[in-house]
């Protein structure tokens, strides 16, 4: 059960990821690089993850027009990263150009491909974000419909509150990956998410992955967190 579990190493250093990769590595299946470790410590950090045998979500949610979004998107499947991200509101030539260019080139380069995915909506967004930006639509609908989008552009899946994931399943298979962050045992802080739920009711929403980071990072005792997090998500899945 520990490789469906993701913690996010949103850390603003080298140093303090890899010394969290070292504490973590027998609790998770994968370590998240975003934009914080990223823009502070670069594709050399998640070349040594890799290399050191960590597999890397690499979270960069790219937004852009589909040429550079392929061209960056291509260089992640270089670093090795077992997972990247791009925005589905970037829309559908975005997503399929990316889709095709990478899985061309990792057929020709002999790389085994990541799994390509797509962020629906925010787990941060609530409906009122929503039409702050002049979306009318209720979240579950518009989640649902990016998610099919993506599906149809190539993509293995998305990145979703769980809260969304019956439906994405629903509408998208069983093969379809959710990734669901916003996952937040009982006790908790809620921190800046907005749509949560609980590893066990994740899961058994249908996540087949779940993004964790300060629920770990601020416990009192981290790998006791993790542990506790992945019994619960075992408890779920055999009931
Ligand atoms: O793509 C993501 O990983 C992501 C999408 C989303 O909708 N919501 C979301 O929280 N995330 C990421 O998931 C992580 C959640 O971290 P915590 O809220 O600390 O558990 C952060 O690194 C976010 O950037």
């Amino acid at each position: 059960m520990k490789e469906r579990l993701i913690f996010a190493l949103d850390v603003e250093d080298g140093a303090t990821a890899l010394a969290w990769v070292e504490r973590l590595r027998a609790e998770v299946g994968l370590f998240k690089v975003g934009k914080q470790l990223f823009t502070s410590a670069g594709p050399e950090l998640v070349r040594r993850i890799v290399l050191n045998g960590g597999q890397v979500f690499l979270d960069l949610k790219y937004h852009d027009i589909p040429n550079t979004v392929a061209k960056a998107a291509i260089e992640a499947l270089r670093l090795g990263v077992s997972m990247l991200n791009v925005h589905a509101l970037g829309g559908m030539t975005m997503m399929q150009t990316m889709s095709a260019q990478v899985r061309q080139i990792a057929a020709a380069e002999g790389r085994p491909c990541p799994l390509l995915l797509a962020v629906t909506i925010l787990t941060s967004a609530s409906q009122s974000d929503l039409q702050a930006v002049g979306i009318d639509r209720p979240v579950t609908e518009m989640v649902v419909r990016l998610a099919q989008l993506a599906q149809a552009a190539g993509l293995d899946g998305v990145v979703a509150s769980a809260q969304e994931a019956p439906l994405i399943r629903q509408a998208c298979g069983p093969d379809f990956v959710i990734v669901t962050p916003g996952v937040r045992p009982v006790a908790s802080a809620v921190d800046d998410q907005q749509r949560i739920m609980t590893p066990a009711a994740a899961l058994a929403a249908g996540a087949d992955y779940l993004v964790v980071g300060r629920p770990i990072a601020t416990a009192s005792d981290p790998v006791q967190a993790a542990r506790a997090i992945v019994t619960e998500m075992a408890s779920s899945a055999s009931a």
